[in-house]
């Protein structure tokens, strides 16, 4: 599998869709155009947003190809981070022990995290499935170095976490694209990130934002899985967009 630089190569190229009109041509001030996609393109877009999904259970055994893999991870590489610094890795975990060692520590944190409910609630949180580490052909830690780019980063001076946020950005890419390539992806947090350290030989200045479960799906549910089970209701947008201050709905002439 090749991981081309993208500016340098046919991996990207072949995940992209044809140029429009204009599309590429550099002006004297080397911008391109930027037409709005059409209404096709953008249909799909959201089509992807709207229909992405966290999954636990319905992950086929087929292997992702390398091609579309690539294509995944590629998406990825595209996240805007802080100070171009793109502090990401993609750590591929295949090796049937790997995830079962895996799996062992989410057994133990969702023990923990288990405890925490009571009653109904606890019940409820024992039926839920919350990981698919196993079935999963495929699992990707995303990583953060918090060493790259050197000590000073443009943007992260007053923001350290910026680098954070930026390898969040990639996990958000490498999902959207694999809903397009139908591929699903759940992410599992139920772990303490320093027990995956020695499982993955991570050097100290990298962390673990991410550990995805990845594999080809032909079903989803058609809304939050959490809120289908009634754990949790997706929230108004109405509720949460405010106008200039906290809490203000209208706008101010
Ligand atoms: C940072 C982070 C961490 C986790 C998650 C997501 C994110 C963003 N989600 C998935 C989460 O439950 C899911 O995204 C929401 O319920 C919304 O569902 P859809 O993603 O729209 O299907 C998740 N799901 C799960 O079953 N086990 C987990 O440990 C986690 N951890």
């Amino acid at each position: 599998m090749s991981f081309a630089n993208p500016s340098s190569g046919a991996p990207v190229d072949a995940m992209r869709s044809t140029p429009r009109e204009g599309e590429g041509a550099s002006e004297p001030s080397g911008l391109s155009p930027a037409q709005p996609f059409s209404r096709a393109e953008r249909a799909a877009v959201y089509r992807a947003i709207e229909t992405r999904r966290d999954v636990r259970d319905e992950f086929l055994p087929e292997p992702v190809p390398d091609d579309v893999l690539l294509r995944i991870l590629q998406a990825a590489h595209c996240a805007p981070s802080v100070g171009l610094m793109q502090p990401w890795n993609f750590i591929l975990i295949r090796d049937p022990r790997q995830k079962a060692a895996a799996h062992d520590l989410f057994t133990r944190s969702n023990a923990e995290a288990e405890a925490l409910f009571e009653g109904d609630r606890a019940a409820l949180y024992r039926s839920l499935k919350l990981e698919g580490i196993r079935k999963a052909p495929l699992n990707i830690c995303v990583t953060c170095d918090r060493s790259r780019g050197g000590p000073v980063v443009l943007g992260r001076t007053h923001q350290r976490d910026t680098d954070l946020y930026s390898a969040v950005c990639a996990v958000q890419n490498l999902w959207l694209a694999a809903r397009a390539e139908g591929v699903g992806v759940g992410w599992v947090s139920i772990f303490d990130p320093d027990d995956l350290r020695p499982l993955l030989g991570l050097p100290s200045e990298v962390v673990v934002v991410a550990y995805l479960c990845v594999g080809y799906v032909d079903r989803l549910y058609p809304l939050p899985e959490l809120e289908a089970k009634n754990w949790a209701r997706r929230l108004s947008l109405d509720d949460l967009v405010f106008e200039g201050r906290w809490g203000r709905r209208d706008a101010v002439d």
